[in-house]
């Protein structure tokens, strides 16, 4: 390609492994970090080529195609995707929603409705407000906005990746590189796989360098890029991405899931992408 892609990704520490080394393979290129919610809104007004967005945008919109074999997910705790709640979850029935967020959002809506049984009601959280604004009686709070957040006055901290694992057995995915239609897969999936690659062989690098910039723990961020986070999308993931698609549909959140959209038509790049 001879135009310059426009490639959005998330501005969190989770997404570092995935951008840190894209330079080397995307020429040329103009890089965009932003929070999900407004990537997804970047991707549906055309404004950007190929985006690192929510999952759940991604099932709203029947013409992305996505790089095989990446995501951002988890299987079991993910320790930045948390439910911060003054009462336990049979009595939650207001939430205030991290505005950055589009999947863990509706995460929330699923695993109170269909595991729980529970009607609430949804406002949003805006990005510059503090959680000491919040009347309601829970709050998500997504990326490193919630790995800062301890929150002493809410005795209740959910793990929402730990909570989807422990009710449906499988991994979660949040998010995945979506592709614009006008874009070739086949020009663009190549060099995400090998930048994706490189930068997970520089994790304890990446960890030092964003623990100064975050005020985090160095020990603690190693520990959330090489084990807590995983950067796949194999078999395992898909199906805790169909099993997800199914119950936002039931929801009404999203179209149902045509399993095409799943089907990669790069299938040298189907292995290269499968889970270990
Ligand atoms: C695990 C995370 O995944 C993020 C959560 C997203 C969402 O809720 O919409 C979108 C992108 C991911 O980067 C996180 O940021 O903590």
């Amino acid at each position: 390609m001879t135009r310059q892609v426009r490639v959005g990704a998330v501005s969190y520490l989770n997404a570092r492994p995935l951008i840190e080394e894209l330079d080397r393979y995307v020429p040329p290129w103009q890089l965009i970090l932003d929070v999900p919610s407004r990537l997804a809104d970047a991707m549906a007004a055309g404004t950007l080529d190929i985006g690192l967005i929510p999952v759940v945008e991604f099932l709203r919109a029947p013409d992305y195609t996505f790089i095989p074999g990446i995501a951002i997910a988890s299987r079991g705790p993910v320790l930045s995707v948390t439910l911060f709640s003054r009462v336990k979850w049979p009595h939650i029935r207001r939430v205030a929603l991290d505005e950055g967020s589009r999947t863990s959002a509706v995460l929330v809506r699923v695993l109170l409705q269909e595991r729980w049984g529970v009607e609430a009601e949804y406002q949003p959280l805006p990005l510059h407000h503090t959680v000491e604004d919040v009347e309601a009686d829970a709050v998500l709070l997504i990326g490193d906005r919630a790995m800062h957040a301890c929150l002493p006055g809410w005795p209740y901290a959910y793990d929402l990746g730990t909570e989807w694992t422990d009710w449906t057995g499988l991994p979660m995915v949040y998010a995945l590189w979506a592709v614009r239609p006008e874009i070739p897969l086949e020009d663009v999936a190549e060099p995400f796989l090998q930048a994706r690659q490189r930068g997970l062989s520089r994790l304890g690098l990446i960890a030092q360098r964003e623990a100064a910039r975050l005020h985090l723990d160095a020990g603690y961020c190693r520990r959330y890029l090489s084990h807590i986070i995983r950067y796949d999308l194999g078999a395992w993931e898909l199906a805790g991405l169909r099993r997800f698609a199914e119950l936002t549909a039931q929801l009404g959140l999203t179209p149902p899931l045509e399993e095409r959209r799943l089907q990669t038509s790069l299938p040298a790049l189907a292995f290269a992408g499968a889970a270990p």
